[in-house]
């Protein structure tokens, strides 16, 4: 299949991962509404802040231009409880001087022509002296705002006396101004009277007039802009914690490297979630204006609507270009929020400081500017100023599109303007972008590798051909030396010979063309690093985890890698599949090195590979997945659609192709990156242990899909199944502490290094199937004939025995007994009442456990490993692992002149390690075995002395 490749591989992975970006908004419905629409909800919140404001400070003219006050006529006395202060039951006023009638009058007169509301008879109370009101508003204070005095002098003389509580009250936000609430209505009133009752006319017009002077808003108020700009950062809040998590997540769960894996070029991926988050900030951008101009604010309202737009554009813009910065610096995407988080209180107090002025004036330098507007919800907040104050009231213009690079009008420092501030927000967008590409090369990837710090800077970065350097460990940790590897030549005859097959082809320079695979001494140390913390340093020593692999693939077979955990199985496929550097050697994948840049962007194109971890996103269905795979390989878009419904039908996925992955099963996840890897017809095929987690039928079948798959290609396999191993392999590699131990068939690994053969001996009279495994040893006449039989001829006694069946295991070295044995033992089958013989090699299980329990003695004795065995005698013994015989020195009596010893029972844990299961009793230490260095015991632990079998069975045997 001819693949797609340049401008046209990237044009196709960027529409593939946009689609991918659409289908993660689309069913994330929850994050993408908030995203759109939060923007509604806070701008709401703003209208409320205002009316709330605004009602708060009705009473006053502070904040508004009264350029043609309103005279106010017929003030009223208000009725006490009205006021904030009186108790109840209340008089709307108390006067003195009820000796006179002519008062008395006035007063009814002031109560009847109040303006707008006759004072009730029993809302005024009356004294005869003023010192009586004294006397009763100290008694029953709060009762009343205020007393008249009135005293007549004689008869065209009445003097009065006002008495007010002067104290000014607010309440709930209303400032209640005694003299024109109160103090004022009430005097009007008594000297109206007063002149009417003097000149005789009750109608006589007396009419007072208040006028405040004409004033602009003494304090300018927006709310806009006051809580404006911690408003509109919660909205880019959505968007930039949604972003950091997606692609942390990408990144978390390695499916960004999955994607590298199988040949995307990083621009796509970056490019399509810039397009994307460009898209959705362009409309939750217009939702932010739309909404403004909805609840009527002049800031929306009076201002050029590209003006606003943009600015609401460029910011959120900006927060995205930062959160991809960020990401780069967050391992983990429940971080994500907590960052979030942090950014917003830090934006909400540096808008604080922005809001009083700092450094947007002329008694700054320039230089804080430059650092402050580095953080962009200060830009926001410094813009957010602008345009409000452009319209603090209806009278002001507002800022247009043309005069988007004059000063704003009511900005009478003029250091930034609107235009300013949008280069400002395009400047920083496009610094955070290029700072988040670079971090990205450099802070170490979830496989711990990086670029170093100025890739940049080398020219084989740009044209492609500059090698394949990358770097492990953290930019800030200083890397241990790495000890170089000594060159160990391998003492299995097989593994030994494959290697100088490759030796000699490398020498020679030939180029099978059967080899897909051809791994020249490949090695990895991973680096030991130094991680300064605050407090202490963190060392870790380097590891080697590939000691100089030789070995080929041929085409059309498949090869299975087989070793316990930490054998170095996947750092080999790491290292093939370029996700890790080598230390050391090469390889060569269909003739392309791996070493180098340009080899490993053809090698991506021919393989295919399935990671011991699952390469799906939960959102997205089997059939999106294929179809977005098979888009990054680079398959002709035309039949991406019908490779991916083959793929599916395939691992009998068709069901549930539209299913999303999240659904899945285990083991249905698993055949879907099998699919994956199998995609696009790739020329090598790299499984790590694709059938973990699926039930017997399913992995069945899936050998099944593997089996076809080997025609016309190379399948790499691992697995910890020694059945499936044994069934698919060609050629089986065993690995173990990062070097091939074996290499052969199934057969000859079997033949070479299990124990021998096993026999199976079944009676007649015996059904198999009912018996017990555990039945107790019934020791029949036939069973004790057979085992004599076995136990004469071959030496050997049952592994295990029942009523039914005798198990023996035969030694190799016994091999060339067998024919005549077998022989001898069929003629007289009828007189042992044998049923049946079977006759089989030894599982590959048991040459896996053989090999590991090598390679664990081995490591052991070169690391000088030891373990502590409690004897029975309280003794603790230091024992070298693996050791069988050891004596423990300062037991020599005269009983015992040499001592006592004890053999150790060695077993492998869940890990492989070994691990002393049991020991015999301490017996003496037999006189051939040289003696053992004298020791005064000071402690009760003591270091046990090794006793080489060969020299203690030999002089046993004696
Ligand atoms: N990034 C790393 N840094 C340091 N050591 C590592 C790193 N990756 C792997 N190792 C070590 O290298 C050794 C080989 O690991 P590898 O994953 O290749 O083993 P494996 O054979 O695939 O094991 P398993 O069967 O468990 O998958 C292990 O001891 C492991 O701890």
């Amino acid at each position: 299949m001819n693949l797609q490749k340049g401008l046209p591989l990237l044009i196709q992975q960027f529409g593939a991962l946009f689609k991918k970006n659409f289908l993660l908004s689309w069913r994330n419905k929850r994050a993408t509404f908030l995203q759109l629409f939060s923007s509604l909800f806070f701008i709401f919140l703003i209208f409320c802040i205002g009316k709330a404001i605004r009602s708060r400070f009705s009473s006053s003219t502070e904040y508004e231009n009264v350029f043609d006050p309103k005279p106010l006529v017929s003030l009223s006395i208000p009725p006490c409880e009205d006021k904030f202060y009186t108790k109840l039951p209340c008089f709307d006023f108390v006067w003195s001087g009820n000796g006179s009638a002519k008062i008395q009058s006035i007063v009814n007169r002031i109560m009847t022509n109040n303006p707008g509301r006759r004072i009730p008879s029993d809302k005024v109370k009356s004294f005869s002296t003023s010192d009586e009101v004294d006397a009763w508003l100290d008694s029953d204070p709060m009762r009343c705002p205020g007393a008249l005095h009135f005293v007549e002098t004689n008869a065209t003389v009445i003097s009065y006396g006002l008495q007010t509580n002067s104290t000014p009250v607010l309440k709930r936000g209303h400032y209640e101004d005694p003299t024109f609430k109160f103090q004022i209505p009430l005097q009007i009133a008594a000297e109206r009277e007063i002149a009417r009752s003097l000149i005789g006319e009750p109608n006589f017009n007396w009419a007072v007039r208040f006028k405040e002077f004409a004033h602009p808003a003494i304090e300018e108020f927006s709310v806009v802009a006051t809580v404006g700009p911690t408003f509109f950062l919660a909205i880019a809040m959505f968007g930039f914690v949604f972003q950091i998590s997606s692609l942390i997540t990408e990144k978390e769960l390695k499916l960004r490297q999955a994607m590298t894996m199988m040949g995307l070029y990083d621009s796509a991926y970056w490019l399509s979630w810039l397009t994307w988050e460009g898209i959705i900030i362009l409309v939750a951008s217009l939702f932010i204006v739309l909404f403004g101009m909805m609840f009527q604010f002049d800031f929306f309202l009076n201002n050029s609507f590209s003006v606003v737009f943009l600015l609401f554009f460029l910011f959120q813009l900006n927060m995205i270009g930062f959160a991809f910065m960020l990401s780069s610096f967050i391992s983990k995407s429940s971080s994500s929020t907590i960052v979030g988080f942090c950014i917003f209180i830090i934006g909400f107090f540096t808008q604080l400081v922005t809001l009083f002025g700092f450094p947007y004036s002329d008694s700054f330098p320039n230089f804080y500017r430059i650092i402050w507007s580095l953080f962009p919800p200060n830009l926001l907040a410094k813009a957010l100023s602008l345009l409000a104050d452009a319209t603090s009231t209806p009278q002001d213009p507002g800022i247009s599109w043309s005069r988007r690079a004059d000063c704003a009008p009511n900005d009478l420092d003029c250091v930034i303007t609107i235009n300013d501030i949008y280069i400002w927000l395009t400047a920083t967008f496009f610094l955070w972008f290029l700072l988040a590409i670079y971090f990205d090369n450099i802070i170490p990837n979830s496989s711990g590798v990086r670029k170093s710090l100025f890739y940049f800077l080398k020219p084989g970065y740009w044209t492609g051909r500059g090698g394949n350097k990358v770097e492990e460990g953290g930019i800030c940790s200083c890397m241990g030396s790495i000890p170089s590897l000594e060159d160990i030549t391998p003492d299995d005859e097989d593994v030994l010979e494959e290697a100088n097959t490759v030796k000699q082809q490398r020498r020679e320079g030939v180029a099978d063309p059967n080899i897909a695979v051809q791994i020249c001494g490949l090695a990895k140390t991973y680096p030991g690093t130094t991680n300064i913390g605050c407090c202490k340093c963190k060392k870790t020593s380097p590891y080697h985890a590939l000691k100089g692999l030789w070995v080929n693939f041929p085409k059309n077979q498949l090869f299975c890698l087989l070793g316990p955990n930490g054998a170095g199985k996947t750092t080999t496929i790491n290292c093939l599949t370029g996700i890790t550097p080598v230390t050391g050697g090469d390889a060569l994948i269909y003739g392309y090195s791996i070493r180098s840049s340009v080899g490993m962007s053809n090698i991506r194109r021919i393989i295919g590979v399935c990671p011991q971890f699952d390469i799906l996103w939960n959102a997205l269905s089997g059939q999106e997945h294929l179809e977005l795979f098979s888009s990054i390989k680079g398959l002709p878009p035309s039949s991406v659609k019908s490779v991916a419904q083959k793929s599916l039908a395939e691992v009998r996925l068709t069901q549930a192709a539209k299913m999303r992955a999240g659904s899945y099963s285990g083991g249905m996840k698993r055949r879907l990156s099998v699919a994956i890897a199998l995609i696009g017809d790739p020329k090598l095929v790299i499984l790590d242990e694709p059938t973990t987690g699926m039930d017997p039928i399913t992995r069945r079948h899936v050998w099944d899909i593997i089996e076809n798959a080997k025609k016309g290609r190379a399948i790499v396999l691992t697995t910890h199944s020694m059945e499936e191993a044994d069934i698919l392999s060609d050629r089986i590699g065993i690995m173990a502490k990062g070097r091939l131990r074996c290499i052969g068939t199934s057969i000859r690994l079997k033949s070479r290094f299990g124990t021998g053969f096993i026999a199976h001996v079944s009676f007649t009279g015996s059904t198999n199937g009912n018996t017990r495994a555990n039945d107790d040893a019934v020791t029949t006449p036939y069973h004790e004939a057979v085992k004599q039989f076995f136990k004469y001829h071959l030496d050997i006694v049952p592994k295990e025995e029942n009523k039914a069946f005798l198990t023996f295991v035969i030694p190799h070295d016994r091999e060339a007994r067998l024919t005549k044995f077998f022989g001898e033992l069929q003629d007289r089958e009828t007189e042992f009442g044998i049923a049946d013989i079977q006759l089989g090699l030894t599982t590959l299980e048991e040459v896996f456990l053989n090999i590991a329990k090598k390679a664990e003695l081995e490591s052991a004795a070169a690391e000088g490993s030891m373990e502590s065995l409690t004897l029975t005698s309280g003794i603790v013994v230091q024992v070298p692992v693996g050791a069988r015989f050891v004596g423990i020195p300062g037991t020599e009596s005269a009983e015992n002149p040499r001592g006592v010893m004890v053999e150790v029972q060695w077993e492998q844990d869940d890990t492989g390690s070994l691990c002393i299961s049991g020991h015999s009793p301490e017996t003496p230490v037999p006189p051939s075995i040289p003696q053992m260095p004298s020791l005064r015991r000071r402690s009760r632990t003591v270091q046990g002395v090794v006793i080489d079998p060969n020299q203690f069975v030999s002089n046993n045997d004696r």
